[in-house]
Formats: structure tokens, sequence, C-alpha cells
């Protein structure tokens, strides 16, 4: 990474991000450029990360290694088919946008080497978790500067097969918000036990995240974290059992399963 040059084309919350990933681990922001259609965001990043930014998309990406693209689905196939004439056959391309397959990339801008990933909002503060699937177009110095891309977020994790991003999806992609519902849950359920909200709120947070520091830094999984809290006909057990009568797992499998399904759908409907 020490000379890539990157260029992102949309300049968001993903994109805003990665830039500070990249900054934090030391790469110049003469490295790094971006565009993006708002005047204000392009201050707005400017301002924060010390790069050139850009209306023009073409203008962004010239000279760089690396082209991320990190606009919206719905904008994708506009931005490639724009970029297209302007793409070097070098230029490897990355892609954040859900739902958005390689063969539509390709269709779009050409045979390209294309890099496509899925981040998480963590990233924002770098404990992101990320899948990424390469083209074999790709070389193996390619592959490298997507995984360090990635990396200055979180945690990178190839796949062998694109499919298996709408899976990534379904749970890291989309899964901060299903931690934020269970959080919402609970503070309110602890409220309507007799907390004050702000201690519900508390109380919730600290648990989640202290869960969450065990169970990344145990030597044992997650059921036998949970066996370790439920003690014999105790609280926890009464908490599980009534979970589990509702079907809980069933419903996260529900849940995950309408992500996976959504993502696969939009590569239908917004692929062509
Ligand atoms: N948010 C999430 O949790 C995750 C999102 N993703 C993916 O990341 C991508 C970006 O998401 P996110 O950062 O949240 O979205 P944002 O809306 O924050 O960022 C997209 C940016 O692209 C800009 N843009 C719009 N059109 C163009 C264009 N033609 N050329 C250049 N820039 C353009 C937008 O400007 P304007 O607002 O003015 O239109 C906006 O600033 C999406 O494809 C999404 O699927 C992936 C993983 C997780
Ligand atoms: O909801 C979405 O479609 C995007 C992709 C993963 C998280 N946010």
């Amino acid at each position: 990474m020490s000379k890539t040059r990157i260029a992102f084309i949309g300049a968001g919350n993903m994109a805003a991000s990665l830039i500070g990933g990249l900054r934090a681990q030391g790469l110049d922001a003469s490295q790094i450029r971006a565009s993006d259609p708002g005047a204000e965001q392009r201050a707005k990043v400017n301002a924060e990360h010390g790069i050139e930014m850009f209306a023009d998309n073409a203008q962004a990406i010239e000279g760089a290694d690396v082209v991320v693209l990190a606009v919206k689905p719905q904008a994708m196939k506009a931005v490639c088919e724009a970029l297209k004439p302007n793409l070097k056959p070098e230029q490897l391309v990355v892609s954040i946008a859900a739902g958005i397959t390689c063969a539509s990339m390709n269709n779009w801008l050409g045979a390209q080497p294309i890099v496509r990933c899925m981040p998480n909002t963590p990233a924002l503060l770098r404990q992101g978790v990320s899948g990424l699937y390469a083209t074999h177009e790709v070389t193996a110095a390619q592959r490298q500067q997507a995984e360090q891309l990635l990396s200055a977020v979180g945690i990178a994790l190839w796949l062998d097969t694109e499919q298996q991003l709408d899976a990534v999806t379904a749970v890291s992609g989309s899964g901060p918000a299903y931690f934020f519902l269970l959080i919402e849950a609970m503070t309110a359920a602890g409220e309507k036990l007799g907390l004050p909200r702000e201690t519900a709120a508390k109380l919730t947070l600290q648990t989640a995240l202290g869960a969450a520091h065990m169970a990344v830094s145990s030597d044992v999984d997650a059921a036998e974290l949970r066996r370790r809290v439920t003690s014999p006909a105790g609280t926890t057990e009464a908490a599980i059992k009534s979970f589990q009568a509702d079907g809980f797992e069933a419903l996260v499998e529900k849940a995950l399963g309408a992500a996976a399904h959504r993502s696969a759908e939009m590569a239908e409907q917004l692929g062509n």
C-alpha cells in the first residue's frame, strides 16, 4: 500500500470510513482522491482527511491503481457506464455496493479486474468486518491491495464464491442493525420493568459491549458462554426458554434469509 493510489467514487459514509482507516494506517493524503456530487460533502471530506476532492468521477480516477465504487446500488449502472471510457485495463475496481454482481459491473465497465466486497458500518470505528470476492482477472498483487484497503477498517475475509456475498450481507453487512434492534427492545423492556430509560439504556449498552468482548476473547464458543450465565432453574433460563418457545432461532434464520434473498433480488433488479 505504500505507493498505491486510490480513488473513491462516492464519498459518503462508507467511503469516508475507508478513507479514515487508510489515513490512520499511514497512507499519505496525496495517495487518495475522491469524487462526490455534493459540494458540502466534498468540503467535509477534504477538511477531515486532507484529500483532493472532485466533482467529476473521470478526473478522480486519473492515475489511480485502485478505483473504489462507493455509491448506492441504484447509482452503480450510470456511474460505471460513465466511467468506462476513462478506466485503464490495469486499474483494479473495488465495489462495496450491495447486490451488484461482478457480471453486471463487467457489462457496464468492460473487462476490468473486480473485487466485490461487503463491509459494515462499524468500519467507522475501525471495528468492521468485510467479505471479499475476486474475479479471475484480479492479480495476486491486486488481491493484496483490496485486502489491505478493507483491513484498514477491520477484518477482511476472502470468499470462495460470489454467491456467498449474499450471506455475508445478511450476517454482517446488515448485522449491526439487528444488534441495534435488540438494544432498542431491551432498553424498552427494561423501562417497562420499572427502570428509568437512561438506566435501562446504560445497562443494555454495557451488557452488549461486555458480552461482545467476552465472545470475541474467550476460548469457548457463544453457546458455552450462554450456559455459564444460565443457572439451573434461574432467571436466565426463564428468559431463554421464553425466547425459544417463541421460535427465536427460526425468527433469526428467517430474517437473515430475507436479507440474503433481497441481496440476490437486487442483483436481478439493478443488474441490467
Ligand atoms: N451503509 C451500510 O451499512 C453499508 C453500505 N454498503 C454499500 O456502500 C455503498 C455506499 O453506501 P453509504 O456510504 O452508506 O451511502 P452514502 O449515501 O452515504 O454515500 C454514497 C455517496 O455517493 C454519492 N453519489 C451519488 N451519485 C454519485 C455519482 N454519480 N458519482 C459519485 N458519487 C455519487 C452520494 O451523494 P448524494 O448523497 O449527493 O447523492 C453520497 O455522498 C452502497 O452501495 C451500499 O450498498 C455496504 C456495506 C454496508
Ligand atoms: O441495507 C442495505 O442494503 C445496506 C447493505 C448492507 C447494509 N446496508
